[in-house]
């Protein structure tokens, strides 16, 4: 079920208030299906995540803080970014303290930290893998053309 806030009157109601027009409401911009909006984002469609990235020689911008000329292979970029998921979910660390060291992205200097993001803003793959997380939830590899991460929902 979705709930309709309306931010002026801050008055919130199951019921589509008089008056609105559905296809007005963010989230049924696509002909959304209303069920299908995740009232756990926060209301505005939004989530947060933290992710750590292994490019490879292939990557769209094989270069990084970590290492100006990347030439891992994929095959290797997934084994190391394997072996990161094993020692995040056997909770001898968090994925944000290793990508501090670890990450390819520049987002390391934060904890790998992306911050609040809507769809249409990251590369689809990663797009549909971060929505798809529950908050505190972390993925299995997932591939982009940057590489290949790890995510971590966090709002
Ligand atoms: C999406 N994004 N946010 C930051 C960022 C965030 C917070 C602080 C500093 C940088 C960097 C990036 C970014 O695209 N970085 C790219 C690598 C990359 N490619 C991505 C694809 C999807 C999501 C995150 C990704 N990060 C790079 O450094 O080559």
């Amino acid at each position: 079920m979705v709930y309709y806030y309306n931010r002026r009157t801050k008055e919130s109601t199951w019921d589509l208030p008089e008056g609105i027009d559905p296809r007005d409401i963010k989230g049924y911009a696509n002909n959304q299906d209303p069920q299908n909006i995740d009232p756990l984002e926060g209301g505005d469609g939004r989530i947060r995540a933290s992710h750590l990235l292994v490019k490879h020689e292939k990557s769209r911008r094989p270069s990084s803080w970590k290492e100006p000329n990347i030439t891992r292979t994929k095959d290797e970029a997934l084994a190391l970014i394997k072996s990161y998921h094993s020692r995040i979910i056997s909770g001898e660390i968090t994925l944000g303290e290793l990508a501090v060291t670890e990450s390819d992205c520049s987002s390391a200097k934060r904890n790998g930290d992306l911050s609040y993001f809507g769809r249409g803003q990251m590369q689809p793959s990663f797009e549909e893998a971060a929505f798809k997380l529950k908050v505190g939830e972390l993925s299995e590899p997932v591939w982009s053309d940057s590489g290949v991460h790890l995510i971590l929902r966090t709002d």
